[in-house]
This record gives structure tokens, sequence and C-alpha cells, in this order.
């Protein structure tokens, strides 16, 4: 079985929270409150500025030119995925120099913090395993909702599905678990126990990131 595989299987209650998540349920079919939805995408617009930085650590931590260029190439990809939340924020009449200034929810710090020490303290391979539950979880949801067939032709979020169903966010997050099956090719059976555990605590903070969004704290 691939790594990616079995990580997703060996947090399997937390993942499935993450992916079927109240938040997750609403917003496929439209009903989630637009309070709700604005407060998670302001928070998110932070939470990917230190996603970014997550990446230049492991432009930093690459053995390899092809590794550095993996992880170049998704910093790429985020450029792309705030352009959705700054058209949703000016659209609410709130400009990037507002949102750059708020303040950052609980769940936020607490999730972007983790990776970022995950980077500093551990390996390439532990960094890459508090990254991947972002990226393949997002491309999971967005498959989820249009293969159940979830989303009705009005939906208000229908911008946001389609950005995560598109192929280039698909293809990003393929890489990105791409990167992950590479670097643990030749772990030992501890050091895939300690991915483990930082891949379901990453998948942890995902869930909690949904509930901050439902609870508006
Ligand atoms: C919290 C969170 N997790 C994942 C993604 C998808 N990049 C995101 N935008 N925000």
């Amino acid at each position: 079985m691939l790594t990616c595989q079995q990580l997703i299987q060996g947090s399997s209650i937390h993942w499935k929270n993450y992916i079927e998540h109240h938040f997750v349920l609403q917003l496929a079919q439209g009903t989630l409150p637009i309070i709700n939805f604005q407060h998670y995408l302001k928070q998110d617009y932070l939470y990917l500025f230190h996603y970014s930085r997550a990446f230049g650590l492991a432009v930093y931590k690459a053995d390899t030119f092809a590794q550095m260029n993996a992880a170049q190439q998704v910093v790429q990809s985020i450029l792309e995925e705030i352009e959705l939340h700054i058209s949703y924020c000016k659209e609410w009449g709130i400009s990037k120099e507002e949102l750059q200034q708020l303040s950052e929810s609980p769940a936020c710090i607490a999730y972007t913090r983790y990776v970022l020490d995950c980077g500093m303290h551990g390996t390439l391979a532990e960094l890459y395993a508090a990254i991947a539950p972002c990226a393949l979880g997002y491309a999971e949801v967005s498959r989820m909702i249009n293969e159940r067939q979830l989303s009705p032709s009005n939906n208000p979020y229908q911008k946001w599905i389609d950005n995560y169903a598109s192929p280039g966010f698909q293809h990003s997050a393929a890489q990105i678990g791409a990167t992950l099956e590479q670097l643990c090719q030749f772990i030992t059976l501890s050091q895939l126990q300690k991915i483990q555990e930082i891949f379901t605590t990453a998948t942890r903070m995902e869930v909690a990131f949904w509930q901050m969004g439902l609870d508006l704290n």
C-alpha cells in the first residue's frame, strides 16, 4: 500500500471527521451561513501565508534540486490559491491590507505553528507529513462533493469547490503526496510511527480549523 494511503488509514477516524465535517457538508449544499464562510476564509488567508513559509522551509531542508523545485512549485500554486480568497474578500469589501492585519484565531496559530515546528525540528519527511493533510484533504473534499453531487446549481460557494476540484490544485496535491512517498521510501518503522503521529495531529488540526469556522472563534 502507498504510504499516503497508509497514513490516511492510520488516522481514519480523524480523517473522516475532516473530510465530512459539518462545515464541509453545509458548504457543499450551499446552506453554510455566509458569516461562517467569511470567518473561515479570512483566517484561511492567514493560514496560507504561514503554510507558504513551511514550503520555504522545505526549500531550505531539501537535499536535492528536485526537492527544492517541488517545494518552490507549491509556493507558486499557493499564490494562485490566495487569489480565490482575495476575490471573495473584494466582493465583501475587504482589502488585502485589511486581511493582513486580521488577528489570527487560536486554531490558525496552533495549526500553522505546529507545521512550522515540525519542519524546524524534524526531517524533511516530518515536515511533509505535517503539510500533506492540508493538500490531500482539500483535494479529496472537492472530489467527494462532486462525486456525491452535493452542490446545488445556485451554490454561493461553487467557486470555492471548483477551485479545489481544478486540475491545477489536484495536480499540486498529488505532487505533495508523491514527495512524501519518495521521502518515506527508506525510513525505519520507528520513523514511520513518528510520521503517522504528525500526519494524524495535522489532520486533527484541520478538523479544528473547520470547527473554528462554525464557532466563529
Ligand atoms: C486550513 C486549510 N487546509 C488546507 C487548505 C488547502 N490548501 C487550505 N486552504 N486551508
